[in-house]
């Protein structure tokens, strides 16, 4: 059997973290990752809590990689690619970046050119093993290349390749700032509930358990999502009352805007972001 490709992490923050613990949690190896930030005191409680090798020297750290894992920031992605990019040209490492709004051919041109790049857009869920990652390969990644990064991303949950890198947008507004969407759909029930009365933890603990026996039921039904929606509206009862507020409301629309909004934001980045190089 080959040997396990060595993973170096630019970048110790949330999604870095997430992305981590998940690869552990599905058997990656501790002895196989690398990870650079800024921060020592961070990076020594990262060391501590997953057991993996850290290093304030972002050079140092992707020299080591047969895959390098690029999870700054985008706004400071510029100046970490141009710093590793003598290092990367020298040992070309399969290069990936999560980076949101941040196109191949950009991160290339500060990399330094001609280097196998995978874009991927995944969410903080891979932490517990579910996340939803979109992902799309230039033209000089390789179809082991291509599953050497499958292999990572489908380790903490779906991992979907998309032909079109203009779809990572989409990608981003759905399952990218997804989890926050149905975040703050847990805070308004938790509120509503104990408003009427209902103990906090009491609130919380139903309102995650029905998102998460709702999504679990979604995706192992035949049925599409509105004939599970009807399938709780009794006629004349209380869900219909609801879902008859949702729609007055405005709701359907209000999700639409929202998720528009987040992809112009997207688009928007990707244009910054180029203007920078
Ligand atoms: N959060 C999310 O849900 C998602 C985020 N993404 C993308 O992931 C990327 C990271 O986001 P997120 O993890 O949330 O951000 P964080 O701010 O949590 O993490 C960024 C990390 O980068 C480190 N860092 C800053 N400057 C440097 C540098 N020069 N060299 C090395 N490391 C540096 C920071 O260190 P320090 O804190 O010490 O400054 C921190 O550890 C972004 O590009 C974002 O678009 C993609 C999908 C989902
Ligand atoms: O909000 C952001 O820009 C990043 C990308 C997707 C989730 N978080």
């Amino acid at each position: 059997m080959s040997k396990s490709p060595t993973i170096s992490f630019i970048g110790a923050g949330n999604m870095a973290s997430a992305i981590i613990g998940g690869m552990l949690d599905s058997g990656f190896r501790a002895a196989d990752i690398w990870v650079s930030a800024p921060d020592d005191d961070h990076l020594q409680s990262i060391r501590k809590r997953f057991g993996v090798s850290v290093t304030t020297e972002n050079r140092y750290c992707a020299q080591q990689a047969d895959v390098v894992i690029l999870a700054v920031k985008p706004q400071v992605m510029a100046d970490v690619c141009r710093d590793i990019a003598p290092v990367v040209q020298n040992t070309r490492p399969l290069m990936i970046s999560i980076a949101a709004g941040l196109e191949a051919a950009t991160l290339d041109s500060w990399l330094g050119g001609g280097l196998p790049l995978v874009r991927v857009m995944p969410n903080t869920p891979s932490l517990v093993g579910k996340g939803a990652a979109g992902l799309f390969a230039n033209k000089q990644v390789t179809e082991q290349q291509r599953q050497t990064a499958e292999s990572v991303f489908s380790s903490i949950g779906t991992a979907l390749w998309v032909a079109d890198e203009d779809q990572l947008h989409a990608v981003t507004a759905l399952s990218g700032s997804g989890p926050a969407y149905f975040f703050l759909m847990l805070e308004a029930l938790e509120e509503a509930a104990t408003a009427a009365g209902i103990e906090a933890s009491t609130a919380r603990q139903l309102a995650i358990q029905t998102m998460a026996g709702a999504a679990e039921m979604a995706a192992r039904s035949e049925h599409d999502p509105a004939q599970l929606k009807r399938n709780v509206m009794s006629p004349g009862g209380t869900t219909e009352r609801a879902i008859q507020s949702f729609e007055d409301g405005g709701l359907r629309q209000l999700v639409g805007k929202a998720y528009r909004a987040a992809c112009e934001r997207s688009e928007e980045m990707a244009r910054e972001l180029a203007g920078k190089s």
